[in-house]
């Protein structure tokens, strides 16, 4: 039996929703921002990475979302028309909001932060009236970055789309993106995370992103294994639990759970890693894979992606995967 079955009727594999920003990875890596000078600009948030991923993967992807109406809202847009996603589903903010910028720290492989300018940003501007409906309808899944839901419009814009897929049979996928910033207190971000998280089939996040999901549940001692169960109690028939680099462990509604080891990595930075990982796991979905054969196929674009300088433009592809898996068969 497959883990998961998507409709073949949809002619898309996946539609994102969430922000289109810009990423500023720093050039000088090994030391602190203070003394970091010049940076390299990239298309960046995490779910564009993830559709950006899941496109280099020949996976067909939309994108719904708001940009600035600024050079850098134009280069989101053209990067991500280059990169064959429709952005029939992005709109222009005219309100005079910016976009928001990911600036990145890299003191070590190990030591790595992002400083992040998100006020006015104009993904969070996305109304509800703006969700392309045909879009979500016409696509495998929907995937949703839970920092989206920290913000009114963007928020009611992200329940409304959460409506739209269980409506047309599209599977929904929640990626937690837990990003302090934008929220305002925990409770909030607890509430809005739940409201998500029990209308998806496949919920993916870390542990830290996981308690801060399940931190009112009076779950003391969460463990993997219980997270799972409490969604399995609603809409969920996958849940993952990213740990860095001690790989990651997925459950399966029907009792199974898999263990995902890691590919070794000549680590830079190790922001991307999830998004790569998300990217990787939801294209073996989609190609009918077992749950652990996804997860590894995502931890390889993991490594490729922590191995480059950027998330968006190092997502690998189908060819570059595959080269890279075979030298450890
Ligand atoms: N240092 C590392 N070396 C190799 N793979 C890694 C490393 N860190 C993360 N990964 C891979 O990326 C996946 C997601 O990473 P994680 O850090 O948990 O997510 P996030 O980037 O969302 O915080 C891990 O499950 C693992 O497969
Ligand atoms: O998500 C952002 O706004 C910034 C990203 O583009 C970024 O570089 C990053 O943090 C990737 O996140 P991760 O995959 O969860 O490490």
């Amino acid at each position: 039996m497959l883990p998961v079955t998507f409709s073949a009727e949809k002619s898309l594999d996946l539609v994102a929703i969430g922000r289109l920003c810009i990423d500023l990875n720093a050039n000088e890596i090994n030391r602190p921002m203070e003394e970091t000078m010049t940076f390299t600009k990239y298309v960046g948030g995490s779910p564009a990475n993830i559709a950006i991923g899941m496109s280099r993967l020949d996976m067909k992807s939309a994108f719904i979302g708001k940009v600035a109406d600024d050079q850098m809202g134009r280069f989101i847009t053209q990067y991500l028309k280059n990169n064959g996603i429709s952005t029939s589903g992005v709109v222009t903010d005219h309100s005079g909001a910016v976009t928001g910028l990911a600036f990145t720290e890299i003191k070590s492989p190990e030591d790595c932060s992002i400083l992040m300018y998100r006020d006015n940003v104009a993904d969070l501007k996305l109304e509800p009236g703006e969700v392309n409906e045909a879009l979500i309808a016409d696509s495998k899944a929907l995937l949703v970055s839970g920092t989206a839901l920290a913000k009114s419009p963007s928020r009611e814009a992200v329940l409304l789309a959460l409506r739209y897929a269980r409506k047309h049979g599209t599977k929904v996928i929640f990626d937690i993106d837990y990003r302090p910033y934008t929220w305002t207190n925990d409770q909030e971000t607890a509430i809005y995370y739940h409201a998500a998280a029990e209308k998806s089939d496949i919920i993916i996040g870390t542990r830290e992103e996981f308690d801060m999901l399940e931190q009112f549940d009076g779950n003391d001692e969460a463990s993997d294994e219980a997270t799972a169960a409490q969604w399995f109690g609603h809409h969920a028939e996958i849940v993952v639990i990213k740990h860095g680099k001690d790989g990651s462990i997925a459950y399966g509604k029907d009792g199974s759970s898999h263990k995902g080891s890691i590919f070794p990595a000549k680590v830079i930075k190790t922001f991307g890693a999830g998004d790569s990982y998300a990217a990787g796991f939801i294209y073996g979905l989609m190609k009918g894979w077992e749950i652990s054969r996804s997860m590894a196929f995502g931890s390889a674009c993991a490594s490729i992606v922590i191995s480059s300088h950027s998330c968006s433009d190092a997502m690998p592809t189908l060819e570059q995967v595959e080269q890279y898996m075979s030298q450890f068969q």
